[in-house]
């Protein structure tokens, strides 16, 4: 970067760069060049006045010292703020930085302003009309949206955008990363227990598979077995049930899937009749990647082949798997999609109710479109780099 493009990049303070969602943001910025484009300023929660991540900025190796993020007045010295620090931090901050008069551009990652009036959520691949719209009337809170929904509507957006889903429903498969850092831990740590638990019989093929269930089954119901996480165990078990009780049967996270899939498209009261879209949230063993099958109703009966087409030619990163066991095992996997930006949908056929009904599967990395880069690409759209 030269002096003068120094001199003339914006300020970016960058808020809860060193958790498990701004790692995956950092590294993908530094992948993508976004901290030429910038001036970043980073703070801390818990470590003001310690050293600023010298891998990124444009003073490599000068990157400064962290600002306190709790500091309104150098907070409001800023005209964007990025923060994945979490929706408490928002839910104190956010709230004084305008009273304060700030009038910059808030870019989030926690659901805390999401279904807000005056705030956007960001999924650009799918909704930049909608952003840009906002941009154009002074909206100022650029939220990312919940993981299910995002990677959700990078796969079937097409279809979507396109006018052709009557209804949905979505049965999902959620990774523990979904509840953070430390769930990860969790999943891993009772894997290991369990394997311990009966890895003398495994060891021995001429043991007993109902004894080793046996044991595995008393190892999971045991007090010892370190459920703190989720609360039940996730390893060897589901749990469908994820976030808040809404007190009607629903869970907060299926709330999520109807309220925000009809925003980000920007559909409902005036803009246009809403997609019903709901359906169960369930927590599955799998490390970070979000799976979901979905049944869609279409608006009309359109050919498996069209609809393949829809949806592989919506964007770049949406690809069609075909309905075979073989590209099944291979593509359709959260293993085979975890550290890429790949959405891959498959299962795609006609179900049985009737020739507008069909079913489809699709997976996400949860961290990646799920959280970190409909955030940093909101940043390139906000400073004219996208
Ligand atoms: N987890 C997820 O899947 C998703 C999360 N989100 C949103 O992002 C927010 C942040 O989530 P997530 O990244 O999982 O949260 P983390 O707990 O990993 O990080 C949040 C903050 O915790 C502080 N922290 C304390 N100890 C450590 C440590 N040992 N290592 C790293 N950071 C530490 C850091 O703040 P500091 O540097 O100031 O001390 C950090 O910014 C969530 O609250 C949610 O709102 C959105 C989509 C998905
Ligand atoms: N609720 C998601 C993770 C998440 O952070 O969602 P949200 O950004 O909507 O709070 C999960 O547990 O898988």
């Amino acid at each position: 970067m030269t002096e003068s493009a120094r001199n003339s990049a914006p300020s970016v303070g960058l808020v809860g760069w060193r958790g498990m969602v701004g790692s995956v943001l950092m590294q993908r910025m530094q992948d993508e060049g976004d901290f030429d484009l910038i001036n970043p300023v980073f703070f801390s929660t818990s470590n003001a006045g310690g050293a600023a991540p010298a891998s990124a900025g444009p003073a490599a190796g000068d990157a400064g010292r962290l600002e306190d993020a709790y500091d309104i007045d150098t907070l409001a010295k800023l005209p964007i703020i990025l923060t994945a620090q979490g929706g408490e931090y928002t839910c104190e901050v956010y709230p004084k930085l305008r009273d304060a008069g700030w009038d910059g551009l808030w870019i989030d990652a926690a659901s805390t302003l999401r279904m807000a009036d005056d705030a956007i959520i960001v999924l650009d691949p799918v909704n930049r009309d909608v952003i840009d719209a906002g941009l154009a009337r002074g909206v100022r809170n650029f939220i990312g949206g919940n993981c299910t929904v995002s990677c959700m509507l990078m796969g079937l957006g097409g279809l979507f955008k396109n006018g052709l889903v009557e209804w949905g429903t979505s049965m999902t498969y959620q990774a523990a990363s979904g509840g953070g850092a430390r769930h990860m831990r969790g999943l891993l740590t009772q894997f290991g227990t369990l394997n311990g638990a009966v890895a003398a019989q495994l060891a021995d093929p001429s043991s007993a598979i109902l004894e080793i269930d046996r044991t595995v089954l008393q190892t999971q119901r045991s007090p010892e077995l370190d459920a703190s996480q989720f609360g039940v165990p996730l390893a060897g078990s589901v749990i469908p049930w994820i976030d808040k009780d809404l007190g009607n049967g629903q869970s907060k996270e299926e709330w999520k899937a109807g309220v925000e899939t009809n925003k980000i498209l920007g559909l409902g009261g005036d803009a246009g009749a809403r997609i019903p879209f709901d359906g169960l949230c369930v927590r599955i063993g799998a490390m970070r990647s979000h799976s979901q099958a979905l049944t869609l109703k279409l608006t009309e009966d359109l050919s498996v082949a069209e609809i393949e087409r829809i949806i592989d030619e919506d964007n770049e990163w949406a690809t069609v798997v075909p309905n075979t066991k073989e590209a099944t095992l291979e593509q359709l996997t959260p293993v085979a999609v975890s550290g890429t930006l790949r959405i891959p949908v498959g299962r795609i056929r006609k179900l049985e109710m009737g020739p507008e009904y069909i079913s489809a599967f699709t997976i996400g990395d949860q961290l990646l479109w799920g959280a970190a880069e409909p955030l940093r690409r909101m940043l390139r759209i906000a400073t004219g780099n996208l």
